[in-house]
């Protein structure tokens, strides 16, 4: 290969110029956030000099200003910072992308916590964006220099000359353009400020008031917070919100810097969790409401701050660019959070608890999103169950288990059995011997009542797993989690242990038929539909009265299949025609119903009005036992009310 030429490219001044002043920055309003940070670096600047020695007496109390003159257009910055040397302001300001920084961290950096947030060398020219002629009048705090003036009209340009100024600092004067007016409107400046520069460590002060925080209580050391700091920092960010239920302080600085604090929220319907609601900061500097890259999904709904100069920015300090430092600050994150949400289930079961129903919900969608986040919580996932509910309350009731007012939820104590709620782990472990790997699970709480209750009466513990998340997604999991264990939903069967051997006593001497037996046929007749299977058992009791009379049971796969179908397609979950009816021989009103039916044809008179009651009575027994699962369509409606009546009118003619 032949070199023809080798050289440097170059740039023209004239047409390089206008794409800096115009496209660099998205949005003109960010010129504001520029020339504070110019100033806070100033001002950082001169503390680090002082520190080197090379400023003779006291330093000033940092301050900005910001002055707006409306008559004559222009709006102005002044700091009280380093200032600028005629020598510096042909250094630093005439070349174009040409930063102080790099020379300056490198010669009189010693404290890491002191930063500088420009680094580009573009950040001034944004003021071009906004203004047709832009000052700068400086003085330089080295003592010995004069002070310069440096005025651009927007063309390249410049006019360099003594200034009077006696003062060290800086002040930069904005002269407006016609169309950007409105940087010259009080309110809007104040809007930006606390948008962009609320948290610099500076006071910045427009005339005589202060309009700053200036406190950034992510960049101080946790044990300097108190609770109510940090719920007032939440207030003030969120305004007119639920207070938080915990935060997590993130505070390191090795291997990357990161400051934050980021609030777990009560989860609302009507917050979509797919908006990040994190602030993204750089050296207190606000960057960006979308921490998208940096957080990952399953937390997106927390709230708060993230602070780190480590997270790389690009020039216009909108935007992330994606590299490996964030991926290693997202697991740092992720961490961060299991640590403290170990921390609070090991010292505080009782807070645990109560902000389970909400922090569950990110901790199980993150631990189905990433493997690493997984192995954190997994020991830290909780379920509500029906062991020792007792204990927490005289009588609890299965009805309100899922309502305000959770009984459960008051749990005191940091006991670890007993409040209602365990650990997958310790479930397995507490039922070995009555059904190992065996886990039975309730997900709608009103609707599966009679089958809990049933479960509970024999000692069969019952987990709640009745979130959207828990039915949708999260049993799936756990099964393929816990690949040996079978997960059985209360209605989905009935486990053995519920069950009384089957005595096959004849009742019917003339046919030789079972107790079973008639009972089928007497429902198989009245229902007169082949979807529906009946099945008889006589549940296990000490008191008959108190079991249910009929279920229905739905098999646990085919229940699945149409859960999945109906969620891929967006649908709702339509109860399966085909279903099984299970009909309780050992309930009193079931057994008086095969007496009612043998007198009938005992008087043969099958088609007689006792006949037709048995009929209807076996439908009603169905139709309740359908009740909680299904609601009904007009017709099943129309006819339970109708049988009701005839029902209870029969009743009363009878007594
Ligand atoms: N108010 C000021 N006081 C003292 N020096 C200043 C001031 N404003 C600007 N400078 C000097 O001008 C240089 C260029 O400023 P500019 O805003 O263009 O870039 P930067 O702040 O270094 O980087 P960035 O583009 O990331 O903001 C600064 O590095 C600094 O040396």
């Amino acid at each position: 290969m032949t070199v023809l030429e080798q050289g440097n490219i170059t740039i023209h001044t004239e047409n390089i110029f206008p794409i800096i002043k115009k496209s660099l920055y998205t949005d003109h309003e960010i010129f504001l956030r520029e020339l504070i940070s110019n100033s806070v670096d100033a001002i950082a600047k001169l503390k680090m000099i002082s520190y080197a020695g090379e400023v003779d007496g006291d330093l000033p109390e940092p301050e900005i200003t910001i002055n707006i003159d409306k008559e004559n257009k222009t709006l102005s910055v002044t700091d009280n910072g380093i200032g600028m040397t005629a020598d510096e302001v042909k250094k630093y300001i005439n070349q174009v992308a040409f930063s102080s920084a790099e020379e300056f961290i490198e010669k009189y950096q010693k404290d890491p916590d002191q930063q500088i947030i420009g680094h580009f060398g573009l950040g001034f020219y944004s003021s071009f964006m906004v203004a047709r002629h832009v000052e700068i009048d400086t003085l330089s705090h080295r003592s010995g220099s004069q002070a310069v003036h440096w005025s651009c009209d927007g063309s390249p340009a410049f006019e360099l000359s003594d200034s009077s100024r006696t003062t060290p600092g800086t002040t930069i004067t904005l002269t407006m353009m016609d169309e950007e007016q409105e940087y010259l409107e009080e309110g809007r400046i104040k809007q930006l400020v606390k948008t962009y520069c609320d948290f610099m460590p500076v006071p910045i002060k427009l005339g005589e008031e202060q309009i700053n925080q200036q406190k950034a209580p992510w960049k101080d050391s946790p044990q300097n917070l108190k609770d109510e700091d940090y719920l007032e920092f939440y207030r003030y960010l969120y305004p007119f919100q639920e207070d938080p239920l915990l935060w997590v302080h993130l505070n390191t600085d090795y291997p990357f810097i990161l400051n934050g604090i980021l609030y777990f929220p009560p989860i609302k319907p009507d917050v979509d969790i797919n908006k990040g609601q994190i602030k993204l900061f750089c050296n207190q500097v606000f960057v960006s409401d979308h921490c998208d890259q940096i957080i990952p999904d399953f937390l997106m709904p927390l709230r708060g701050v993230i602070d780190s100069t480590d997270i790389p920015l690009n020039v216009s300090r909108s935007a992330l660019t994606n590299d490996r430092t964030v991926r290693r600050i997202t697991d740092f994150i992720s961490k961060k959070i299991a640590d403290r949400l170990k921390q609070i289930y090991q010292e505080d079961r009782a807070k645990y608890i109560q902000c389970w129903q909400d922090v569950g919900t990110f901790v199980k969608f993150g631990s189905l999103k990433d493997d690493k986040f997984k192995k954190q919580v997994e020991d830290l996932i909780i379920y509500k169950t029906t062991y020792g509910a007792d204990k927490s309350k005289e009588e609890p009731q299965v009805e309100v288990q899922g309502g305000e007012g959770d009984p459960w939820q008051q749990a005191e104590g940091s006991a670890t059995e007993g409040d209602g709620y365990t650990t997958l782990k310790d479930y397995l472990e507490r039922n070995k011997e009555k059904h190992e790997n065996r886990v039975f699970y309730c997900t709608d709480p009103t609707a599966q009542a009679t089958y809990v209750e049933l479960y509970k009466k024999q000692g069969l513990e019952v987990l709640f797993l009745d979130s959207f998340i828990d039915t949708n997604y999260f049993v799936p999991f756990l099964e393929r989690e816990y690949s040996d264990v079978r997960f059985s939903r209360v209605d989905s069967d009935l486990d053995q242990t519920l069950i009384e051997d089957e005595k096959s006593e004849i009742i019917d001497p003339k046919t030789n038929k079972t107790r079973s037996e008639l009972v089928k046929e007497l429902f198989e007749q009245a229902l007169n539909n082949s979807k529906v299977t009946i099945r008889t058992e006589s549940l296990k009791t000490d008191n008959p009265q108190t079991t249910p009379p009929a279920m229905v049971i739905l098999p646990e796969e085919m229940r699945r299949i149409q859960e999945m179908t109906a969620l891929l397609q967006q649908k709702a979950v339509e109860f399966p025609e085909i279903h099984t009816l299970l009909v309780n021989t050992a309930h009193p009103m079931i057994q008086n119903l095969v007496n009612l039916s043998q007198g009938a044809i005992a008087v043969g008179d099958g088609q007689s009005s006792t006949g037709a009651l048995v009929k209807q009575m076996c439908q009603h027994i169905y139709d309740l036992a359908l009740i909680s699962q299904k609601p009904f369509d007009p017709e099943g409606m129309k006819s339970f009310i109708e049988r009701s009546n005839t029902l209870l009118t029969q009743m009363t003619e009878r007594l």
